[in-house]
């Protein structure tokens, strides 16, 4: 259904594509978190996870073949959430309809085609991807952000970040180390500094015995921006106890440093201490759900706002530079297409 021919008060209807763990737990959001939403659609190439995905948002009809949900009457918009290599086909066909879209990060792994989905927007005229950066929705980013940008603690000079899961799913490799998870504090680091990245290192200590074979685990990832900031990020993807995301900025005069954990700390049997959290899902719960209803609200008013398709280009240049320098060991610069106009306003 297009924009001009859905009333206000009728939900967006939302095929959700890829029904893993991060599009089932995105199909229970919006069936049971998310006003002015409904999951119309749920496509799988596994027809048992779909029929399963089915089942979390009652009416929704289970699909095999994306082509033929964004084709059905009741899907308004498309929740991308299929592995990284499979984006950029359900974006074209997306962009082909004209369909409102929210891609799960990696916008593409690589970045040619990133940018192939930047040149059909751009095709467009008008802005019809949210990439899923859920940093930018978390309410510690934000404070973050804002007081960087109030500028009261001077220049950042520096971040220092911590990215670490408790383990990998199987077939983990060196690259998706950089494309899948140190991609988050790249775009984290584009966004809170509001400048690109010129050049990256990666320096590779020795594994942790933890690392299954063939991934260097942990990993730092040193970032150099366009006014001369240097990032540095632990990613340590198997570290086995918990799932910790950090960041501290050191700024001309103060710093700030967010993602400590949290809340009640017991003390009983001797030790005290809080719990570490395990996973993603809930380490960043209220982040998806604000990123998924902002997402949402902006569609039912016609906009599109959030990290922008450009936004997921520029990360995946800065991470096939880090490939390379993975690959080499040295220093590598980051080299960025020309940026076409629509995407001149922040996100
Ligand atoms: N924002 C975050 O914190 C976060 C967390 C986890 C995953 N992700 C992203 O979400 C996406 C999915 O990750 P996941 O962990 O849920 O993976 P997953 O492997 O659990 O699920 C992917 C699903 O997509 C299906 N699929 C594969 N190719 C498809 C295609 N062409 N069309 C339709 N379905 C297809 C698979 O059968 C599978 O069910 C990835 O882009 C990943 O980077 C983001
Ligand atoms: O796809 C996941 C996801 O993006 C998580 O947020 C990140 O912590 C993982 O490292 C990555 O593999």
């Amino acid at each position: 259904m297009t924009q001009q021919t859905r009333a206000h008060d009728i939900p967006l209807g939302v095929a959700v594509i890829g029904t893993g763990r991060m599009g089932a737990d995105h199909v229970r959001r919006l069936a049971e978190a998310t006003r002015g939403a409904r999951v119309t659609a749920v496509v799988d190439v596994d027809a048992g996870r779909a029929r399963a995905a089915a089942a979390l948002a009652p009416g929704c009809t289970p699909y095999t073949d994306a082509a033929a949900a964004m084709a059905a009457e009741d899907v308004d918009a498309v929740l991308v959430a299929s592995p990284g290599p499979a984006h950029e086909a359900a974006l074209l066909q997306a962009l082909a309809h004209d369909l409102p879209v929210l891609c799960e990060k990696p916008l593409t792994p690589d970045a040619a085609a990133a940018l192939r989905i930047v040149e059909a927007e751009a095709r467009l005229g008008r802005r019809r991807v949210q990439v899923g950066f859920m940093r930018r929705y978390d309410e510690e980013y934000r404070q973050l952000k804002a007081l960087l940008d109030a500028g009261g603690l001077g220049r950042p000079l520096m971040l220092h970040c911590v990215h670490r899961n408790a383990s990998t799913p199987p077939g983990f490799t060196d690259r998706m180390l950089l494309e899948d998870s140190a991609v988050h504090e790249i775009d984290a680091t584009r966004w809170l500094l509001g400048q690109e990245i010129t050049a990256v290192r990666v320096l590779r200590p020795a594994p942790s015995p933890a690392a299954p074979e063939g991934l260097g685990d942990p990993q730092l990832v040193l970032l150099e921006t366009a006014a001369g900031a240097v990032v540095d990020v632990e990613v340590f993807v198997n570290c086995g106890f918990g799932y910790q995301v950090r960041c501290e900025a050191v700024c001309e005069r103060g710093s700030v440093r967010i993602g400590e954990e949290r809340g009640p700390a017991v003390a009983a049997d001797g030790r005290w201490g809080g719990p570490v959290p395990q996973d993603f899902l809930t380490r960043f719960r209220a982040a998806y759900d604000r990123e998924v209803q902002e997402w949402v609200d902006a569609t039912r008013r016609g906009t599109c706002t959030g990290p922008s398709s450009w936004d997921g280009y520029a990360a995946a240049a800065v991470c096939e530079a880090a490939v390379r320098a993975q690959e080499t060991g040295g220093r590598v610069e980051v080299a960025l297409a020309e940026r076409p106009a629509l995407y001149d306003e922040a996100g």
